[in-house]
């Protein structure tokens, strides 16, 4: 399966270790992909160097200047989530033509899509055993590199693989009245999201997740999940539905 860990469910280090203890037990018996963001590594970094962030529909504004930043903090994320995991390989879009993007255009700068995923790179090192941990950035036809939402990369690789995806987040699933825990809804549809993009309760970073969630299943995900990466035990509960919301076409 595929798990995507990011955000503010990243941020605690102790947190951290947990999640990658729970991804270094689950690679043990289950086919595993870890496909990491890491916002708010970005986002300190680029502070440090006076640059501000925008964002337009969930997605970061990103200038050539603030895309080699994003590189370099996201590229330490990636080693060190892979060395907490264990028997992992770090990867980026760099790495064989593992995310291969297309800029999205317009305002956003180097944001990009994914129009392909080397599949066959994840499957030979899953059949040595060992697990990929994939960052979320792609190279365009050019080999510059691009700036692509973390959730629409796990989506995308969920699709290209054919398994089931996992999106961590700090939130315990898609509530119909956010932040009431008690409205967290199992099961979502394609029409619920778009009745709730639409209506505005799902809004903010959720909005690329479901779509994200949406995607996968298009493309031959078996499952989309949002979980929360912030309690010990999730993933497992998430895989067998016990926890979470569920997208369903
Ligand atoms: N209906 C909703 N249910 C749950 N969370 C929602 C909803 N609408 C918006 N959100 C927001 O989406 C956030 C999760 O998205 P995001 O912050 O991008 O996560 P991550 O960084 O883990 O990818 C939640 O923390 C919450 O603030
Ligand atoms: C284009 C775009 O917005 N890219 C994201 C990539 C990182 C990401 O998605 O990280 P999380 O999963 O931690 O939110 C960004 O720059 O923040």
């Amino acid at each position: 399966m595929i798990v995507k860990y990011g955000g503010n469910a990243m941020k605690n280090p102790q947190l951290r270790r947990t999640v990658a203890r729970e991804l270094a037990e689950l690679r043990t018996d289950t086919e595993l992909v870890v496909v990491h963001g890491g916002g708010p590594f970005i986002e300190r970094e680029l502070d440090l160097r006076g640059l501000k962030s925008e964002f337009i529909r969930g997605l970061r504004v990103t200038t050539p200047e603030a895309m080699q930043v994003v590189e370099m903090a996201l590229g330490k994320v990636n080693k060190e989530l892979s060395r907490d995991i264990g028997q992992a390989v770090g990867l980026m879009g760099h790495d064989c033509q593992l995310i291969v993007a297309e800029a999205l255009g317009g305002e956003l700068g180097r944001v990009g899509r994914v129009v392909g995923i080397n599949a066959d790179l994840l499957r030979t090192l899953l059949g040595v055993q060992l697990t990929p941990v994939v960052g979320c950035v792609g190279l365009d036809r050019q080999g510059e590199a691009l700036n692509i939402n973390a959730d629409t990369v796990a989506g995308a690789v969920a699709g290209a693989l054919g398994q089931g995806v996992i999106f961590l987040t700090d939130v315990e699933g898609v509530y119909r009245a956010f932040p009431d825990p008690a409205s967290l809804a199992p099961e979502l549809s394609r029409q619920d999201a778009e009745e709730g993009i639409e209506a505005g309760w799902i809004s903010g970073g959720m909005v690329p997740k479901v779509r994200a969630a949406l995607d996968a299943l298009e493309r031959g995900a078996t499952f989309a999940t949002i979980a929360s990466g912030m309690q010990a035990g999730v993933v497992r509960r998430a895989a067998a539905g016990q926890s979470g919301t569920r997208v369903v076409p």
